[in-house]
């Protein structure tokens, strides 16, 4: 599967364009980094592909078609902060099993103890969080994961952990990443190519 940004223009509030005439394509089972300046329209980008977001001008196509409006979304976002992404009052045990029912070896792949399930999200490290937050993403039906600074706030063990149980994933469920990050050198070690903004 392709998933593609084609000829992409969008303006917040009609205010001049952040991205004007953005075209980027995505494959199953790859990696692709996204980089680019701070405040260039990265994660604006990341929005409209996951739907997030309609563009002003040009469209998001899912192997040459319009992406689906409605079920599941196949294209999946997750930022940076998690706590944002997740419901306060759950527990995560109702967080992890939302979409899904995880098997031990996807939990395992991420770190995720059992243990944590009984606990609401403020009583998790931003780390262990973030794991939570990937592995919800995660579900049967995710084709392409926008991954915007997963792993920025974590350190160097937690984003080696977190990026190889990625790179696992993509391979075996054939599921594309745009992996967008200011490190070029993580970039260097997870995606196969990477392109600027
Ligand atoms: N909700 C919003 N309303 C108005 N402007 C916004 C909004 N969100 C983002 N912007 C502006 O859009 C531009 C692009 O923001 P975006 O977050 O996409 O950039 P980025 O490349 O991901 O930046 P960074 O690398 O700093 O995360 C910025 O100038 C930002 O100030």
């Amino acid at each position: 599967m392709r998933l593609e940004a084609a000829a992409i223009g969008f303006g917040f509030g009609g205010g001049a364009p952040v991205l004007d005439g953005v075209d980027l394509a995505l494959e199953s089972g790859r990696i692709l980094g996204l980089t680019g300046k701070s405040g260039q329209g990265k994660s604006t980008l990341g929005r409209i592909l996951a739907r997030h977001l309609l563009p002003t001008r040009g469209r998001v196509l899912i192997d040459g078609a319009a992406s689906p409006s409605t079920g599941f979304n196949p294209v999946q976002l997750v930022h940076q902060t998690a706590i944002f992404a997740v419901n306060p009052r759950w527990k995560i045990g109702r967080i992890v099993s939302e979409a899904f029912a995880p098997d031990e070896s996807l939990l395992q792949a991420f770190g995720i103890r059992r243990q944590w399930f009984d606990r609401f999200p403020h009583e998790l490290s931003g780390g262990e969080l973030q794991r939570v937050a990937l592995l919800r993403a995660l579900a049967p039906g995710t084709r392409f994961l926008i991954a915007d600074e997963i792993t920025s706030m974590l350190d160097p063990i937690a984003q080696s952990e977190i990026w190889h149980a990625l790179i696992d994933v993509s391979a075996k469920r054939d599921i594309g990443i745009l992996a967008i990050s200011h490190d070029l050198a993580l970039l260097g070690r997870v995606a196969e190519r990477t392109v600027t903004l």
